[in-house]
């Protein structure tokens, strides 16, 4: 089939590395979970390492809209049989791999296991040789975000200064560690307004999370409230390609260098299917985790 506004799949080696799968989530909405995806995938991107940015948001995508893209088809229809996971692929800015969502359809959380399945023998066809997949949640706590988070290696969560933020995000690691047995967490400020406020706000949240929950919190770092990061979203473009040297662009920088340091998980197989295939097994690890 040729998909003439995105890109259909040439086969080419397999990746020999595992895919390093990176989950972006918040809780609460409108911290800056999307602005933190879109720039620190693209932040990758130009880094040298080959990635994925994967829109899981079906309820509000908007990654698309971020990029300027005009996707033809996204996640939804694949859901809803009108097309191939590989339909979906587009080339981004710079070679960012782009699978974008819709909005206004269909939650993750309403997608039976069989979906899930579709899903993963579709990603383990797609042969596109990647080092690390970032990927955009939906803002909560609903069962799609979990399962996403804990098909990852490592998971993001975005906070900024506002007591919602902090309450939502401490309750999603709640979830995570206590549902889902995720042990570790990095926590990334956003929108701080001077430097210690990232610090401040990651220290009320380890305050808490030591004290009950049994999961270890890293400061990924912060990013700061940005004007040109804003414009850069009128642009259509990430702010670290449209303002390479914006404060914010600094910021995502540092962060895609430490992320890309971060030691590599043992992967099973090396590939997109790694991550698809844990996405099947939560039913298995709730249990594990409730008995
Ligand atoms: N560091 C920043 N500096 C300035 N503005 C920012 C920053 N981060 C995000 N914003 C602005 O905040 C708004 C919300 O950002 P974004 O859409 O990334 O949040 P979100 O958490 O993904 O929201 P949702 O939960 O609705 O998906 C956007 O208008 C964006 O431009």
């Amino acid at each position: 089939m040729t998909v003439p506004a995105q890109v259909a799949f040439q086969a080419s080696a397999p990746s020999p590395a595992p895919v390093r799968v990176i989950a972006v989530a918040s809780g609460k909405g409108g911290v800056g979970k999307t602005s933190v995806s879109v720039n620190l995938a693209m932040a990758l991107c130009n880094a040298g390492q080959r990635t994925l940015l994967l829109d899981t948001d079906l309820g509000l995508a908007n990654i698309d809209v971020m990029l300027g893209l005009s996707p033809r088809f996204t996640l939804a229809d694949v859901f809803a049989g009108r097309c191939e996971l590989r339909d979906t692929l587009l080339e981004g800015p710079r070679g960012l791999w782009v699978v974008p969502a819709a909005s206004g359809k269909r939650h993750m959380t309403e997608l039976l296991p069989q979906q899930h399945v579709g899903l993963v023998h579709a990603f383990s066809q797609l042969d596109v040789p990647l080092d690390v997949m970032v990927v955009d949640n939906a803002a909560g706590i609903a069962d799609g975000v979990l399962t996403f988070c804990q098909a990852a290696q490592d998971v993001i969560v975005v906070v900024c200064d506002e007591p919602a933020s902090v309450t939502d995000a401490y309750a999603l690691i709640k979830v995570l560690s206590r549902e889902r047995g995720i042990t570790r967490v990095q926590v990334l400020a956003n929108q701080v307004q001077h430097t210690g406020e990232g610090r401040q706000l990651f220290d009320k949240l380890e305050r808490v999370t030591s004290k009950f929950l049994d999961v270890t919190l890293s400061y990924l770092g912060a990013i700061p409230r940005d004007e040109w990061l804003r414009r850069a979203v009128q642009r259509q473009e990430a702010v670290v390609d449209a303002f390479p040297s914006a404060p914010a662009s600094v910021a995502f920088r540092d962060i895609a260098r430490r992320a890309s340091q971060w030691q590599s998980p043992p992967g099973p197989r090396g590939h997109v299917e790694f991550f698809m295939e844990r996405l099947i097994a939560p039913t298995g690890a709730s249990a594990r985790s409730a008995a």
